[in-house]
């Protein structure tokens, strides 16, 4: 399976190169517009429909013409409604029209009217300005309940890269786009317009992607299952790491939420650093967690001189006093792996170059939420992919930013974006089952960014496997089954 996102501008090479290849354009169009008519006639369940084609100026718009004469040999009646004048298309979208030889109207609202599905044709890839005048009632006016829409490439109005809807888009129920997807099929806002998304086959080679050089991917097991540690029949508990996490004193749930899921996914010891008062509370939590009471952070540098300790957790819960800032700048000179989160985006608030100067790298996963990731990396523009992207690399680390749609950046410039997390995933202590099940796996021993990837996945899939009600509590006990079911 294909694990490749496009960007536009790689998209279109990846057109230029399969021309060069030797597969006209107008071929690739041919088997696009044929593909969205298939898609057409399974979305409506094979019975045809009074259908209404809305075709733009340009090459999306020909991928509608295509449809539109395929639907109507299928027996379909098709409306074909045109935004731009006829003679003004050019290249293989005028081939298209040409090829249609119904009506073509011009693309109005009214058009809509006695509709049983509108295909939304009028801008793809080369959309470069917000919707407006026409395009923008015709947009509204798909928004009619009970009129199903299926989008070519991406809703319109959606810009294909950053995921940002210009002006206005249609809520599709199903998207058909073509060879791989664009990051605006994965990324919030646009992800909520897409719909169902279908990545249809039109004949280019997969080779001409070596001259591509994908950076993004979307978060699979495919990319990560072989780097899944898993427990040596003549193993001990030695041999899958020594996690370690500082627990603070007062917000307490948070470290425990991390050391549960920590030790679900197979961390051999997890020892819990905490100030003498809070002892009591982690040791009555979990039998299997080693508790250790320290005084100030020469305590936890203690802890950091045994080499087995190999992984730190540093920020659930911990609060901002002067231990949890100790700590994170003891273990970045430790040359640990480990994660920071929580508490640490505001103990470092603005404070990059210091934790880059005590030894942060790509042996760490920082995971932020969008406010979180403000407070260290300051006010970013762009796409969270470009954001992610810029961070790691500013950082040095790999960044794991949380949302709907989390998106992981390794400062080398590879991108993944996580799919599988349910909304019910957004409640309190979410967060640290996340840090903790990273946590684990790096104890293990498994590269950062593939710990950082399996991590975000597997708590979607747990977020799956709980459903409706979850608590954070829930999420590690899942671990075990969601492990199971995907043969991990
Ligand atoms: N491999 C590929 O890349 C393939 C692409 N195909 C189709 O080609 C499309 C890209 O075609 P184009 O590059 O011609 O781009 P589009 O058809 O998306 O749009 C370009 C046209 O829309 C105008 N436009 C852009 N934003 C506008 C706005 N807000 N209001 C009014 N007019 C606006 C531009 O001036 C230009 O005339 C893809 O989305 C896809 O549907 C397919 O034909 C098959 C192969
Ligand atoms: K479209």
């Amino acid at each position: 399976m294909a694990h490749e996102i496009l960007t536009v501008a790689q998209m279109y090479s990846v057109d230029r190169a399969a021309m060069q290849a030797g597969i006209p354009g107008s071929l690739l169009m041919e088997r696009a517009g044929m593909a969205v008519a298939r898609e057409a006639i399974i979305l409506c369940g094979g019975r045809p429909r009074p259908v209404v084609i809305l075709c733009g100026p340009g090459n999306n718009g020909g991928d509608g013409f295509v449809a539109a004469r395929h639907l109507s040999a299928a027996g379909w009646r098709v409306r074909v409604g045109l935004l731009g004048d006829r003679v003004a298309l050019r290249g293989d979208a005028a081939w298209a029209a040409e090829c249609w030889t119904g009506c073509v109207d011009v693309a109005s609202p009214d058009l809509l009217s006695g509709a049983g599905l509108v295909i939304d044709a009028m801008f793809g890839a080369g959309l470069n300005r917000p919707l407006e005048g026409q395009a923008l009632a015709l947009v509204q006016a798909m928004a009619q309940p009970g009129l199903p829409v299926l989008a070519v490439d991406v809703p319109s109005g959606i810009h294909g890269d950053n995921g940002v809807v210009l002006g206005a888009a249609p809520v599709a129920d199903v998207t058909v786009s073509f060879f791989r997807p664009k990051p605006a099929h994965y990324l919030y806002p646009a992800r909520g317009h897409v719909g169902r998304l279908v990545i249809a086959d039109i004949g280019i080679p997969d080779t001409v992607l070596a001259s591509i050089g994908p950076t993004i991917q979307t978060n699979d097991p495919t990319l990560w299952r072989a780097q899944f540690p898993r427990p040596a029949v003549t193993g001990h508990k030695y041999q899958r790491g020594h996690a370690l996490i500082l627990g603070g004193t007062v917000m307490t749930g948070a470290a425990r939420l991390s050391a549960r899921a920590a030790l679900r996914l197979g961390a051999g010891l997890v020892t819990l650093a905490c100030e003498p008062a809070a002892q009591l509370v982690y040791s009555l939590s979990m039998p299997s967690l080693i508790v250790q009471p320290i005084t100030d952070a020469g305590g936890f540098s203690e802890l950091l001189a045994d080499p087995r300790r190999n992984a730190v957790l540093l920020g659930p819960g911990a609060g901002t006093g002067a231990l949890l800032r100790e700590a994170v700048l003891a273990s970045l000179r430790a040359g640990k792996a480990g994660v920071l989160d929580a508490d640490f985006f505001s103990s470092f608030a603005g404070a990059l170059s210091t934790l880059r100067q005590a030894g942060l790298n790509d042996r760490w996963v920082l995971t932020p939420h969008e406010g979180e990731f403000a407070r260290l990396f300051g006010p970013l523009t762009g796409s969270r992919l470009d954001r992610a992207r810029h961070a790691a690399a500013e950082s040095g680390a790999v960044v794991l930013l949380k949302g709907p749609d989390t998106v992981i950046a390794h400062p080398d410039g590879r991108v993944r974006v996580n799919h599988n997390a349910p909304p019910d995933l957004a409640i309190a202590g979410s967060g640290d089952v996340l840090s903790g099940l990273i946590l684990a796996l790096l104890a293990q021993g498994m590269d950062p960014f593939d710990a950082a990837s399996t991590g975000a996945w597997l708590h979607g899939a747990a977020g799956q496997y709980c459903g409706r009600g979850l608590i954070a509590e829930d999420l590690p006990e899942a671990v075990p089954a969601v492990l199971k079911q995907n043969n991990l």
